[in-house]
Protein backbone atom coordinates (compact mmCIF):
# COMPACT_ATOMS: atom_id res chain seq x y z
CA UNK A 1 0.00 0.00 0.00
CA UNK A 2 0.74 3.78 -0.38
CA UNK A 3 -0.33 6.79 0.22
CA UNK A 4 0.10 10.49 -1.88
CA UNK A 5 -0.97 13.44 -1.06
CA UNK A 6 -0.87 17.50 -2.39
CA UNK A 7 -0.54 20.51 0.46
CA UNK A 8 -0.69 24.17 0.10
CA UNK A 9 0.94 26.75 2.20
CA UNK A 10 2.56 29.53 0.62
CA UNK A 11 4.44 26.99 -1.95
CA UNK A 12 3.07 23.46 -2.87
CA UNK A 13 4.10 20.46 -1.82
CA UNK A 14 3.51 16.66 -2.92
CA UNK A 15 4.38 13.30 -2.00
CA UNK A 16 3.76 10.35 -0.91
CA UNK A 17 4.60 6.83 1.50
CA UNK A 18 5.52 3.91 -0.14
CA UNK A 19 4.85 0.62 2.12
CA UNK A 20 6.26 -2.46 1.10
CA UNK A 21 7.47 -5.41 2.85
CA UNK A 22 11.00 -4.72 0.93
CA UNK A 23 13.14 -1.97 -0.98
CA UNK A 24 14.22 -2.67 -4.63
CA UNK A 25 17.15 -0.26 -3.39
CA UNK A 26 15.79 3.17 -4.32
CA UNK A 27 17.82 6.58 -4.44
CA UNK A 28 17.27 10.09 -5.09
CA UNK A 29 17.83 11.04 -8.53
CA UNK A 30 18.43 13.80 -10.57
CA UNK A 31 17.51 13.73 -14.15
CA UNK A 32 19.50 16.96 -15.78
CA UNK A 33 18.30 18.05 -18.66
CA UNK A 34 20.11 16.92 -21.32
CA UNK A 35 20.53 13.13 -20.09
CA UNK A 36 19.04 11.67 -23.42
CA UNK A 37 15.96 9.49 -22.76
CA UNK A 38 15.38 7.02 -25.22
CA UNK A 39 11.79 5.79 -25.21
CA UNK A 40 10.77 2.69 -26.52
CA UNK A 41 8.62 3.66 -28.80
CA UNK A 42 8.73 7.42 -29.72
CA UNK A 43 12.04 7.64 -30.24
CA UNK A 44 14.75 9.95 -28.40
CA UNK A 45 14.29 12.79 -26.29
CA UNK A 46 17.74 14.89 -26.00
CA UNK A 47 16.89 17.33 -23.64
CA UNK A 48 13.51 17.74 -21.40
CA UNK A 49 12.98 19.13 -18.14
CA UNK A 50 15.10 17.74 -15.33
CA UNK A 51 13.30 15.73 -12.79
CA UNK A 52 14.22 14.62 -9.39
CA UNK A 53 12.68 12.17 -7.42
CA UNK A 54 12.79 8.60 -5.84
CA UNK A 55 13.93 6.02 -8.13
CA UNK A 56 15.56 2.31 -8.77
CA UNK A 57 18.36 3.05 -11.62
CA UNK A 58 18.80 -0.10 -13.55
CA UNK A 59 20.56 0.21 -16.82
CA UNK A 60 21.38 3.62 -16.25
CA UNK A 61 17.77 4.82 -16.14
CA UNK A 62 15.92 6.52 -13.69
CA UNK A 63 12.82 4.35 -13.06
CA UNK A 64 10.89 6.86 -10.87
CA UNK A 65 8.42 5.57 -8.28
CA UNK A 66 7.39 10.21 -7.42
CA UNK A 67 9.37 12.66 -8.88
CA UNK A 68 8.93 16.65 -9.30
CA UNK A 69 10.15 18.56 -12.62
CA UNK A 70 11.62 22.15 -12.50
CA UNK A 71 8.59 23.69 -13.74
CA UNK A 72 5.77 22.94 -10.67
CA UNK A 73 4.23 19.10 -11.89
CA UNK A 74 5.06 16.17 -9.30
CA UNK A 75 3.46 12.24 -9.82
CA UNK A 76 3.65 9.53 -8.21
CA UNK A 77 3.12 5.49 -9.21
CA UNK A 78 1.05 3.48 -6.58
CA UNK A 79 -0.06 0.11 -6.74
CA UNK A 80 -3.47 -0.84 -8.25
CA UNK A 81 -3.05 -4.73 -8.64
CA UNK A 82 -5.93 -6.55 -10.22
CA UNK A 83 -7.06 -3.53 -11.94
CA UNK A 84 -4.17 -2.08 -13.61
CA UNK A 85 -4.13 -3.54 -17.52
CA UNK A 86 -1.74 -1.54 -19.82
CA UNK A 87 -2.55 -1.64 -23.37
CA UNK A 88 -1.15 -3.15 -26.59
CA UNK A 89 0.97 -1.02 -29.42
CA UNK A 90 -1.15 1.08 -31.11
CA UNK A 91 -0.95 3.13 -34.48
CA UNK A 92 -1.26 6.78 -34.43
CA UNK A 93 -0.67 7.48 -30.85
CA UNK A 94 2.22 7.92 -28.34
CA UNK A 95 2.75 4.48 -27.47
CA UNK A 96 4.51 4.57 -23.68
CA UNK A 97 6.02 2.00 -21.74
CA UNK A 98 4.21 1.79 -18.30
CA UNK A 99 7.87 2.59 -16.94
CA UNK A 100 8.30 5.75 -18.80
CA UNK A 101 5.27 6.93 -18.11
CA UNK A 102 6.76 9.48 -15.00
CA UNK A 103 9.82 10.56 -17.42
CA UNK A 104 7.25 11.44 -20.37
CA UNK A 105 5.00 13.88 -18.39
CA UNK A 106 7.76 15.65 -16.29
CA UNK A 107 10.31 15.91 -19.47
CA UNK A 108 7.77 17.81 -21.31
CA UNK A 109 4.78 19.38 -19.35
CA UNK A 110 5.01 22.89 -17.38
CA UNK A 111 1.37 22.67 -15.83
CA UNK A 112 -1.90 20.31 -15.51
CA UNK A 113 -3.04 21.41 -19.07
CA UNK A 114 -0.22 20.70 -20.60
CA UNK A 115 -0.49 17.18 -19.39
CA UNK A 116 -3.90 16.47 -19.93
CA UNK A 117 -3.23 17.49 -24.06
CA UNK A 118 -0.15 14.96 -23.55
CA UNK A 119 -2.91 12.41 -22.30
CA UNK A 120 -5.42 12.75 -24.96
CA UNK A 121 -2.16 11.22 -27.07
CA UNK A 122 -0.94 8.47 -25.21
CA UNK A 123 -1.43 4.79 -25.06
CA UNK A 124 0.35 3.54 -21.66
CA UNK A 125 1.51 0.38 -23.17
CA UNK A 126 2.57 -3.50 -21.62
CA UNK A 127 6.53 -3.17 -22.69
CA UNK A 128 8.28 -4.40 -19.26
CA UNK A 129 11.74 -2.73 -18.83
CA UNK A 130 13.39 -5.94 -18.65
CA UNK A 131 12.51 -9.54 -18.12
CA UNK A 132 14.23 -8.84 -14.15
CA UNK A 133 11.70 -6.23 -13.58
CA UNK A 134 8.52 -7.16 -15.18
CA UNK A 135 5.27 -5.02 -15.42
CA UNK A 136 4.03 -2.83 -11.91
CA UNK A 137 0.25 -2.81 -12.02
CA UNK A 138 0.31 1.26 -10.83
CA UNK A 139 -2.25 4.19 -11.38
CA UNK A 140 -0.68 7.92 -10.98
CA UNK A 141 -1.38 10.60 -9.12
CA UNK A 142 -0.16 13.69 -11.01
CA UNK A 143 -0.11 17.44 -9.68
CA UNK A 144 0.76 21.16 -10.28
CA UNK A 145 -0.46 23.60 -7.64
CA UNK A 146 -3.51 24.23 -9.16
CA UNK A 147 -5.07 20.68 -9.45
CA UNK A 148 -4.30 16.80 -9.11
CA UNK A 149 -5.95 13.91 -11.48
CA UNK A 150 -5.90 10.71 -11.36
CA UNK A 151 -4.49 8.48 -14.20
CA UNK A 152 -5.92 4.60 -14.27
CA UNK A 153 -5.47 2.54 -17.51
CA UNK A 154 -7.81 -0.25 -16.79
CA UNK A 155 -9.46 -3.17 -19.15
CA UNK A 156 -11.76 -0.91 -20.73
CA UNK A 157 -9.18 2.06 -21.68
CA UNK A 158 -7.40 4.99 -19.84
CA UNK A 159 -9.38 7.09 -17.21
CA UNK A 160 -8.50 10.63 -16.49
CA UNK A 161 -10.09 11.78 -13.47
CA UNK A 162 -10.19 15.12 -11.51
CA UNK A 163 -8.91 14.48 -8.02
CA UNK A 164 -10.37 17.28 -6.34
CA UNK A 165 -9.30 16.01 -3.00
CA UNK A 166 -5.33 15.57 -3.71
CA UNK A 167 -4.81 12.02 -2.32
CA UNK A 168 -4.30 8.43 -3.93
CA UNK A 169 -4.25 5.36 -1.89
CA UNK A 170 -4.40 2.07 -4.02
CA UNK A 171 -7.65 -0.51 -4.37
CA UNK A 172 -10.67 0.13 -5.70
CA UNK A 173 -10.62 2.12 -8.74
CA UNK A 174 -10.53 6.26 -7.55
CA UNK A 175 -14.35 6.66 -8.29
CA UNK A 176 -15.34 4.34 -6.00
CA UNK A 177 -12.94 5.86 -3.60
CA UNK A 178 -14.45 9.59 -4.08
CA UNK A 179 -18.02 8.02 -3.72
CA UNK A 180 -17.24 6.78 -0.12
CA UNK A 181 -16.36 9.40 1.08
CA UNK A 182 -20.14 10.34 1.00
CA UNK A 183 -20.19 8.20 4.09
CA UNK A 184 -18.15 10.29 6.19
CA UNK A 185 -19.49 13.91 5.30
CA UNK A 186 -20.43 14.21 8.80
CA UNK A 187 -16.94 13.97 10.38
CA UNK A 188 -15.56 17.39 11.78
CA UNK A 189 -12.67 18.54 13.76
CA UNK A 190 -15.28 20.39 15.39
CA UNK A 191 -17.09 19.11 18.84
CA UNK A 192 -20.25 17.20 18.07
CA UNK A 193 -23.39 18.62 19.26
CA UNK A 194 -25.94 16.46 20.43
CA UNK A 195 -28.66 15.54 17.38
CA UNK A 196 -29.24 12.12 18.70
CA UNK A 197 -32.26 12.73 20.69
CA UNK A 198 -32.67 16.11 22.63
CA UNK A 199 -34.13 14.19 25.80
CA UNK A 200 -30.79 12.01 26.55
CA UNK A 201 -28.14 14.10 28.57
CA UNK A 202 -25.34 12.76 26.26
CA UNK A 203 -22.27 14.35 26.51
CA UNK A 204 -18.89 15.36 24.33
CA UNK A 205 -16.80 13.63 27.08
CA UNK A 206 -13.61 13.85 25.28
CA UNK A 207 -11.82 16.12 22.88
CA UNK A 208 -11.88 14.58 19.14
CA UNK A 209 -15.14 13.54 18.89
CA UNK A 210 -16.15 15.15 16.03
CA UNK A 211 -13.82 12.63 14.01
CA UNK A 212 -15.47 9.20 16.12
CA UNK A 213 -16.03 7.43 12.66
CA UNK A 214 -13.04 8.05 10.71
CA UNK A 215 -11.65 4.33 10.15
CA UNK A 216 -8.47 3.80 12.20
CA UNK A 217 -7.39 0.51 9.83
CA UNK A 218 -4.69 0.19 7.15
CA UNK A 219 -6.83 -1.08 4.03
CA UNK A 220 -6.21 1.11 1.17
CA UNK A 221 -9.99 2.52 1.46
CA UNK A 222 -9.75 3.39 4.71
CA UNK A 223 -6.26 5.26 4.44
CA UNK A 224 -7.83 6.93 1.63
CA UNK A 225 -10.99 8.83 3.63
CA UNK A 226 -8.08 8.96 6.81
CA UNK A 227 -5.41 10.82 4.57
CA UNK A 228 -8.19 12.63 3.08
CA UNK A 229 -9.84 14.29 6.45
CA UNK A 230 -6.44 15.15 7.60
CA UNK A 231 -5.27 16.88 4.43
CA UNK A 232 -8.29 18.86 4.01
CA UNK A 233 -8.02 19.86 7.85
CA UNK A 234 -4.24 20.19 8.19
CA UNK A 235 -3.38 24.36 9.20
CA UNK A 236 0.21 25.17 9.17
CA UNK A 237 2.45 28.20 9.03
CA UNK A 238 3.57 29.29 5.77
CA UNK A 239 7.44 29.24 6.13
CA UNK A 240 9.28 26.13 4.93
CA UNK A 241 10.09 24.46 8.00
CA UNK A 242 6.44 24.63 9.26
CA UNK A 243 5.12 23.29 5.91
CA UNK A 244 7.19 20.39 5.77
CA UNK A 245 6.91 19.87 8.94
CA UNK A 246 3.06 19.52 8.82
CA UNK A 247 3.12 17.44 5.45
CA UNK A 248 5.09 14.77 7.44
CA UNK A 249 2.18 15.12 9.79
CA UNK A 250 -0.02 14.67 7.23
CA UNK A 251 1.23 11.26 5.51
CA UNK A 252 2.10 10.22 9.55
CA UNK A 253 -1.66 9.62 9.26
CA UNK A 254 -1.55 6.64 7.45
CA UNK A 255 1.71 5.64 8.67
CA UNK A 256 2.08 1.57 8.54
CA UNK A 257 4.12 0.01 11.65
CA UNK A 258 5.76 -3.12 11.34
CA UNK A 259 3.72 -6.03 12.41
CA UNK A 260 0.79 -4.71 12.01
CA UNK A 261 0.02 -6.00 8.26
CA UNK A 262 1.00 -9.46 7.48
CA UNK A 263 1.44 -9.97 3.72
CA UNK A 264 3.31 -13.62 4.21
CA UNK A 265 3.80 -15.51 7.10
CA UNK A 266 6.30 -13.49 9.20
CA UNK A 267 6.29 -10.68 5.96
CA UNK A 268 4.96 -7.41 7.06
CA UNK A 269 4.82 -4.16 5.01
CA UNK A 270 5.67 -1.05 6.60
CA UNK A 271 6.52 2.14 5.67
CA UNK A 272 9.90 2.18 3.91
CA UNK A 273 10.11 5.90 3.28
CA UNK A 274 7.65 9.21 3.28
CA UNK A 275 8.67 11.99 1.10
CA UNK A 276 7.78 15.74 0.97
CA UNK A 277 8.83 17.79 -2.32
CA UNK A 278 8.45 21.44 -2.52
CA UNK A 279 7.40 21.49 -6.19
CA UNK A 280 7.67 25.39 -6.51
CA UNK A 281 11.31 25.22 -4.97
CA UNK A 282 12.60 21.69 -6.21
CA UNK A 283 13.59 20.46 -2.69
CA UNK A 284 13.31 16.86 -2.04
CA UNK A 285 12.88 15.78 0.83
CA UNK A 286 12.05 12.60 2.64
CA UNK A 287 12.54 10.33 5.76
CA UNK A 288 12.21 6.58 6.06
CA UNK A 289 11.55 3.79 8.56
CA UNK A 290 14.74 3.15 10.37
CA UNK A 291 15.47 7.29 10.23
CA UNK A 292 13.22 10.03 11.13
CA UNK A 293 15.46 12.71 10.66
CA UNK A 294 13.99 14.69 7.27
CA UNK A 295 17.35 15.14 5.04
CA UNK A 296 16.89 16.87 1.59
CA UNK A 297 18.25 16.93 -1.79
CA UNK A 298 17.99 20.60 -3.44
CA UNK A 299 17.82 20.32 -7.74
CA UNK A 300 19.03 23.40 -7.56
CA UNK A 301 22.24 23.10 -6.15
CA UNK A 302 23.42 20.65 -9.39
CA UNK A 303 24.11 21.16 -12.71
CA UNK A 304 20.62 20.74 -14.18
CA UNK A 305 22.52 21.38 -17.66
CA UNK A 306 24.74 18.17 -17.36
CA UNK A 307 23.54 14.97 -19.34
CA UNK A 308 24.52 12.67 -16.21
CA UNK A 309 22.26 11.13 -13.95
CA UNK A 310 22.91 12.91 -10.47
CA UNK A 311 22.22 10.15 -7.59
CA UNK A 312 22.04 10.11 -3.76
CA UNK A 313 21.57 7.09 -1.75
CA UNK A 314 18.47 6.82 0.81
CA UNK A 315 20.11 7.64 4.46
CA UNK A 316 19.19 5.38 7.06
CA UNK A 317 19.53 4.85 10.42
CA UNK A 318 18.18 6.31 13.80
CA UNK A 319 20.18 9.87 14.06
CA UNK A 320 19.06 10.60 17.67
CA UNK A 321 20.07 13.63 19.23
CA UNK A 322 21.35 13.31 22.84
CA UNK A 323 21.18 16.28 25.11
CA UNK A 324 23.26 15.06 27.77
CA UNK A 325 26.51 13.08 26.40
C1 LIG B 1 6.12 -1.70 -4.77
C2 LIG B 1 5.71 -0.25 -5.05
C3 LIG B 1 4.26 -0.07 -4.66
C4 LIG B 1 4.06 -0.22 -3.18
C5 LIG B 1 2.66 -0.58 -2.86
O1 LIG B 1 1.72 0.07 -3.26
N1 LIG B 1 2.54 -1.67 -2.08
C6 LIG B 1 1.28 -2.13 -1.52
C7 LIG B 1 0.76 -3.39 -2.17
S1 LIG B 1 -0.98 -3.31 -2.27
O2 LIG B 1 -1.44 -2.17 -3.03
O3 LIG B 1 -1.49 -3.29 -0.90
O4 LIG B 1 -1.36 -4.55 -2.97
C8 LIG B 1 5.87 0.16 -6.52
C9 LIG B 1 5.63 1.69 -6.69
C10 LIG B 1 6.51 2.13 -7.87
C11 LIG B 1 7.04 0.82 -8.45
C12 LIG B 1 8.29 0.85 -9.37
C13 LIG B 1 8.02 1.79 -10.55
C14 LIG B 1 9.19 1.78 -11.56
C15 LIG B 1 9.47 0.34 -12.06
C16 LIG B 1 8.33 -0.15 -12.95
C17 LIG B 1 8.60 -1.55 -13.50
O5 LIG B 1 7.48 -1.97 -14.22
C18 LIG B 1 8.85 -2.51 -12.35
C19 LIG B 1 9.96 -2.05 -11.45
C20 LIG B 1 9.75 -0.63 -10.89
C21 LIG B 1 11.10 -0.23 -10.22
C22 LIG B 1 8.58 -0.57 -9.86
C23 LIG B 1 8.81 -1.48 -8.64
C24 LIG B 1 7.58 -1.48 -7.67
O6 LIG B 1 6.48 -2.06 -8.29
C25 LIG B 1 7.23 -0.03 -7.20
C26 LIG B 1 8.38 0.46 -6.30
Amino acid sequence: MCTAATYKTKDFYFGRTLDYEFSYGDQIVITPRNYAFNFRHVGDMKNHYAIIGMAHVAEDYPLYYDAMNEKGVAMAGLNFVGNAVYAAIKPDVENIAQFEFIPWILSQCSSLVEVRELLERINIVNTPFSEQFPLAQLHWIISDENESITVESMSDGLHIYDNPVGVLTNNPPFPQQMFQLNNYMYLSPKQPRNTFCENLALDAYSRGMGGLGLPGDLSSSSRFVRVAFTKVNAISGESEEESVSQFFHILGSVDQQRGCCEVADGKYEITLYTSCCNVTKGIYYYNTYENHQISAVDMHVENLDSDKMICYPVIQGERINYQNK
